[in-house]
């Protein structure tokens, strides 16, 4: 499986403070990678610095291979972008913005824009300015899948949908990645949204990777126990991933549950628990 982006010790500050510490991760083609982090944890700034919308200070991204995104313009239109705030022209309608994109993209695909437009019922006569929320984060999605991108980096692109406009995108992005050679990554609060699609985990916790798994892997084989501290000091060192002291007992989170020694019960996980575990908002 080939990787359309690659992350590597990604690090950005802004002035004294660090808001990206080493950030590495890959989204390999196939795959739909949630990326889950608190507010502030570093999503956004990831994704700018992938698109070179801000300097990096050190690491490195590549891109279907490649660095140096915006010296690679064609590049640039295999990926589809959405961002939490809206940047379309807000004075066309979508009529209109269908004519703009047949010349701003060499693959546009109208019919496709046409088709989404439909099921996400979406007015085409009306100004994209007076979109509600909801109107506003589907027509960007339409419009990045109508440009035969090959990757989509999504920024929330599922907050403030209503739950069947939720179903009707993510089987759309279910869909998109089943083409050969596309993936996602969609950072996202809604933890059932990235429960139902993703297929990796990336967890990132003020700037820092705190789990980068794949999916399946996690809930097979992770766990959390509750152990004692003579408990704790017979566990394998190589399967914590993270731990939480609470009185005498402390909260561990293994990667893998075959390896506990016997006499430890290991509860089963859930995909807000466990991210609330990783985001360190407990
Ligand atoms: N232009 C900027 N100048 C200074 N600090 C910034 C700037 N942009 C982001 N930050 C800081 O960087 C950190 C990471 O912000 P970022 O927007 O990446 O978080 P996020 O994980 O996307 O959060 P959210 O879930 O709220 O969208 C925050 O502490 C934020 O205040």
């Amino acid at each position: 499986m080939s990787n359309l982006l690659e992350i590597k010790n990604l690090r950005k500050s802004y002035g004294d403070k660090v808001v990206l510490q080493d950030v590495s991760f890959n989204v390999p083609s196939g795959a739909i990678v949630g990326f889950i982090g608190n507010n502030g944890a570093g999503k956004s700034t990831t994704f700018k610095a992938v698109l070179e919308l801000i300097h990096k200070e050190s690491g490195t991204v590549k891109l279907f291979g490649k660095e140096n995104l915006n010296k690679e313009v064609k590049l640039k239109e295999k990926i589809g972008v959405v961002f939490d705030a809206i940047n379309l022209p807000s004075n066309l309608t979508i009529k209109q913005l269908g004519k703009v994109f047949v010349k701003v993209f060499d693959s546009w695909d109208q019919n496709e824009f046409e088709r989404l437009v439909d099921i996400f019922a979406l007015p085409r006569n009306k100004k994209v300015g007076s979109f509600s929320r909801g109107m506003s984060m589907k027509i960007s999605i339409a419009v990045a899948l109508s440009h035969n991108a090959q990757l989509l980096i999504l920024d929330e692109a599922t907050g403030g949908l209503d739950p069947s406009s939720r179903e009707m995108v993510l089987d759309e992005l279910g869909n998109f990645v089943k083409k050969d050679g596309c993936g996602i990554v969609l950072s996202s609060h809604i933890m059932s949204d990235i429960e139902r699609i993703a297929t990796h985990l990336v967890i990132i916790n003020e700037g820092k990777i705190t789990l980068n798994e794949e999916k399946d892997k996690v809930f097979e084989k992770y766990a959390f126990v509750d152990l004692d501290n003579d408990q704790l000091t017979l566990l394998n060192q190589d399967i914590i991933i993270a731990q939480r002291k609470h009185g005498a007992l402390f909260t561990v989170l293994v990667s893998d549950k075959e390896k506990l020694p016997s006499g430890i019960v290991a509860q089963t996980i859930t995909m807000e628990e466990i991210s609330v575990f990783l985001t360190g908002s407990e």
